[in-house]
């Protein structure tokens, strides 16, 4: 079965378009101040009528508190939380009991020390995000670009389904999927010309390499 393609921080109709068209399943829209891909409630409740039926729409937040949570489901349709922030596992099963939706949980990962805790949030969320530890003095906690060392993965499994993130690009995404047998694969940075600028032709190279 080929690896289910998320395309993270779309901002643009056109590239919403683009994704689904090449067979993403997953659109993340951004709700975190700080990314050059942040979008307000009003512009992802737009964008979220553009995405077709059977593509998930997933919202990213970053240590999100209950109002910011409440306030996007208020206007916007989304059907997975992305919390790509320092969430506790109990911060996780919160959040699936506030909104009501499956939580995918992401993970930063440098060393096999990193690893263990995906044990422990597959106990509660519905999804794991395995990415890239960002450095400390990073700005954003992911969408840096960043790749870490797949070999870590290998022969590793947890309770949940995951995916893999961190520095992918449609010229590595094949490799990074045969390396460590990940079910989904997930890609902001990678398929851009200039922060938060989506590149059809990437995209469109991305989901076609993620599931050759
Ligand atoms: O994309 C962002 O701006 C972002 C901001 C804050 C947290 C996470 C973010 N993106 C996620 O980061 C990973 C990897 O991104 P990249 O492909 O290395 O650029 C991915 O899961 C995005 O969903």
């Amino acid at each position: 079965m080929s690896a289910a393609v998320k395309i993270c921080g779309l901002s643009e109709p056109e590239s919403i378009r683009a994704a689904a068209e090449a067979g993403a399943r997953y659109i993340g829209f951004v709700f975190f101040a700080k990314s050059p891909r942040a979008v307000t409630p009003e512009r992802a409740a737009e964008l979220a009528e553009v995405v077709p039926v059977g593509v998930a729409r997933v919202g990213l937040f970053v240590n999100p508190e209950d109002a910011l949570l409440t306030e996007v489901l208020a206007q916007v349709p989304l059907d997975i939380i992305q919390l790509h922030g320092t969430e506790s596992p109990a911060r996780v099963a919160e959040v699936r009991a506030l909104t009501g939706l499956p939580v995918m949980k992401a993970v930063g990962v440098a060393g096999r020390e990193d690893l263990d805790q995906l044990w422990d949030y597959g106990l509660v969320a519905d999804l794991l995000l395995v990415d890239a530890k960002p450095a400390p003095d990073a700005d954003l906690p992911g969408g840096n670009g960043l790749a870490f060392d797949w070999r870590l993965l290998v022969g590793r499994r947890w309770l949940k389904p995951w995916l893999l993130a961190g520095g992918l690009t449609p010229d590595n995404v094949a490799e990074a999927i045969r390396l460590t047998g990940a079910q989904g694969v997930d890609v902001s940075s990678g398929v851009e010309s200039a922060p938060g600028v989506k590149d059809l032709g990437k995209i469109r190279a991305f989901v076609a390499a993620a599931q050759s």
